[in-house]
């Protein structure tokens, strides 16, 4: 939750203007979130004015906010003050003693120690930066961490004069244990020329606040804080003709679609699209529904497709295999009992045309039917469980809208069309519930990948997809 303490008018190039917030109403905005959210960690910024600085330290007082992330900023890279050189004293006396920790470049730490009358503190090692964090701590905050960014060492630790000699940029968090100890910390982290470090002394403060909302301990929440720094640094899009902002977003991941509406994204990808569109409108599909698909075809089909279904009721035992919770495993066998009852379906249907289970089974697998089974499986091998869903859900959610257009196209023959039978199967309850439940279970894995893993199941769906055409194709005079 945020309270705004000021609104600044300025791009990678530097601070414009500052809008002052009046002191009443940034109170206003505290007490709304304070009385009803709730604060875990509070964490202040750019604070621009004394009336500003004098209300953030009484509500941390009065609401007894007690884990405080207190970044002095005082002045912009760009070289334009944020807060008045005669509220320094202010911020010092009122509002670092109400710290956890504090967090001044060196820069800032100077000033700070300047206003509180030590005198010039050089530094040529790191543990000068050392004596700098300890002086500060001095004035009241638990922890200080001295920021390194305007001090980069060399290989041996000293003071790196030339530009070429920059290796390191230490970080020093000094503090105390539970039993009084000094406790002294440095983060290296190696040299970066960058000038996209825009808000990297913000962001760290922020990263440092929600690591301890999360329960860190200081040392810990200030590590991984510099390390999520680091990378928005090294990852920074390189925006305006100035210092640039980091990227604050390199490790979370935007999934393509919605929770729930997998399915719909991947029919509707640019990639998988055209090929969907020509495996649920294939010539051998519409032909069957207006009845002029001839029978020798459909007969051929049919026995292509027992044999077809005996390895995907292999391919859903696979399935069961690779579950790891006994209701999926209890799922798969469900499926695989289903699949049974389907090639059941398939025998009796070839009856009525004169092929008997013995002509069916005797007949010999064609290749689009072999290299279809068999890449199903081999994914089912080679690869997880999802995959080997993904694999499988065209048949399933192809059929379920084959079945369905045609049902409902006013231009198919229903009387009289010896395929009726079939697209009626695939509209019943029991297919329909088949069809909900794997849907479902795509679903609920889908917003678990990466991005990246999206793309991939995204290719075996287009290539299992192609296979299907294929076995359009088997039997179609086209
Ligand atoms: C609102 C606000 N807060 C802080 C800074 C300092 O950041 P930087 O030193 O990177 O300019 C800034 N420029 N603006």
């Amino acid at each position: 939750m945020t309270a705004t303490t000021a609104l600044t008018a300025q791009n990678t190039l530097g601070v414009h203007d500052i809008h002052h917030v009046p002191a009443e109403f940034l109170r206003q905005q505290i007490d709304a979130v304070v009385t009803d959210v709730g604060v875990d960690v509070v964490k202040t910024g750019m604070l621009a004015s004394a009336g500003t600085i004098e209300a953030v330290a009484e509500v941390i007082r009065e609401y007894k906010l007690k884990t405080v992330v207190v970044d002095p900023v005082m002045v912009a890279t760009t070289g334009s003050p944020l807060l008045p050189n005669t509220s320094l004293s202010l911020l010092r006396e009122k509002l670092v003693p109400l710290a956890t920790v504090l967090t001044p470049n060196l820069p800032e730490a100077r000033l700070l120690l300047a206003d509180a009358g030590f005198g010039h503190l050089p530094v040529e090692k790191v543990s000068d930066l050392e004596g700098i964090a300890r002086a500060v701590g001095s004035l009241g905050p638990k922890w200080v961490l001295i920021k390194g960014g305007h001090c980069p060492f060399n290989g041996e630790g000293m003071i790196a004069a030339e530009e070429c000699k920059r290796e390191k940029v230490v970080d020093v968090l000094w503090g105390r244990d539970e039993k009084g100890g000094e406790v002294l910390r440095r983060v290296e982290t190696p040299y970066w020329e960058s000038k996209h470090t825009h808000g990297t002394g913000c962001s760290l403060a922020s990263a440092i606040a929600c690591n301890l909302a999360k329960r860190m301990d200081m040392p810990q929440a200030v590590e991984a804080a510099c390390r999520y720094v680091e990378a928005g640094i090294k990852t920074a899009p390189g925006l305006g003709k100035g210092n640039g902002p980091l990227n604050h977003f390199h490790s979370t991941y935007t999934l393509p679609f919605a929770p729930g509406h997998f399915i719909e994204y991947l029919l509707e990808r640019p990639d998988v699209a055209p090929v969907w569109k020509r495996y649920v409108t294939h010539p051998f599909v519409l032909a069957m529904g207006d009845g002029t698909l001839p029978l020798e075809s459909f007969k051929g089909y049919l026995i292509q497709d027992y044999l077809y279904l005996t390895h995907y009721a292999r391919a859903s035992a696979l399935a069961g295999y690779k579950a790891k919770k006994i209701e999926d495993i209890g799922a798969a066998a469900t499926i695989v009992t289903h699949i049974f009852h389907e090639m059941e379906l398939h025998i009796n249907y070839c009856s009525g045309f004169g092929i008997s289970k013995q002509d069916i089974e005797s007949c010999e697998e064609k290749e689009a039917c072999t290299a279809y089974t068999r890449y199903v499986l081999d994914i089912g091998n080679s690869e997880d469980w999802l995959a080997l869903q993904v694999a499988m859900a065209p048949c399933l959610l192809g059929y379920g809208d084959i079945a369905k257009r045609l049902f409902s196209d006013p231009r198919s023959k229903r009387g009289g069309n010896v395929y009726w039978a079939w697209i009626k199967n695939y509209v019943e309850d029991d297919y329909l519930l088949a069809l909900k439940t794997g849907s479902d279970l795509l679903e609920r894995h889908a917003v678990l990948q990466s991005p990246a893993r999206i793309d991939e199941l995204a290719s075996i769906f287009i290539h299992a997809t192609k296979m299907e055409i294929a076995f359009w194709e088997m039997y179609s005079s086209h």
